[in-house]
């Protein structure tokens, strides 16, 4: 997969991917990310990439032609298509059914916004979805690229030495993840589930489940609803969320 990044800050999302599962998947050729600084493209001796909003108030636009000659820049590097992502607090909510299917896409072109964000002329001319990593507001779009950057990296096929650990995933059932312990089993902050002692893995399978199912019901009971649950674990959570302490 090959993802273009438009910034004001290249070298910081040249930076991220510099690190863990991001540089691997790099290094193993799964995955190629290139930063473009609209600021190369801006004309006149201040290389001007923003201006006053139309209509006033506060904070600076950025300007449609030096973030459109570098999303053509972008584009012309390479000949397959890409899909052009807009990371805003304006965006469709980013969510893992969202990252699978941009995973398996040959090509992304994130749009990094600073100010107080882009001419709308440019995002209705040049961009094809916008998303949002969450409800709250960044000084910059190069924290969420950076975030989808991960969040696909990690789902490429060999970026993972485990391929479990994808599958595995939390997000991967719609579920939130179970606990995890590791070495020692006794420890002054308490000890390890028997059952995860025992070699037992159909049970050790059926436990983690049923911690994923009951944490989800207590953290976050919307993502219940959206969880295929099967009746048997449906009738499991109205059991244990009887005798919940919560
Ligand atoms: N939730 C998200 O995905 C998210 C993404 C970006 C982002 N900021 C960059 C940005 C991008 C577009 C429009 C405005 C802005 N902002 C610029 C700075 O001022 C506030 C508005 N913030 C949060």
């Amino acid at each position: 997969m090959r993802v273009d990044v438009v910034s004001l800050f290249p070298e910081f999302v040249a930076q991220m991917a510099s690190h863990g599962v991001v540089a691997r998947a790099q290094e193993r050729g799964l995955l190629g990310v290139h930063g473009w600084n609209p600021r190369d493209y801006a004309e006149g001796n201040y290389r001007r990439v923003d201006d006053r909003p139309f209509g006033g108030g506060p904070g600076m636009v950025m300007l449609i032609d030096p973030l459109r000659a570098a999303l053509e820049a972008a584009r012309a590097a390479d000949a397959a298509e890409a899909r052009v992502i807009y990371l805003t607090p304006q965006g469709t909510p980013l969510t893992q059914d969202k990252v699978k299917e941009l995973a398996g896409r040959s090509r992304l072109l994130l749009l990094c916004g600073r100010y107080e964000g882009v001419d709308e002329r440019l995002v209705e001319a040049e961009v094809d979805e916008e998303l949002s990593i969450g409800d709250y507001v960044l000084s910059g779009g190069e924290l969420a690229a950076a975030v989808l950057i991960d969040a696909v990296a990690r789902l490429q096929p060999g970026a993972l030495n485990d391929a479990e650990s994808a599958a595995q995933d939390s997000f991967e059932h719609g579920l939130l993840d179970c606990p995890h312990y590791t070495r020692p089993v006794e420890h002054a902050l308490g000890t390890v589930p028997d059952v995860l002692l025992s070699g037992n893995h159909a049970l050790i399978d059926a436990w983690r489940r049923r911690q994923a199912l009951l944490r989800t019901w207590l953290r976050r009971p919307d993502l219940v609803d959206k969880a295929a649950l099967g009746p048997e674990e449906r009738q499991w959570l109205e059991q244990a969320a009887a005798t919940s302490p919560e």
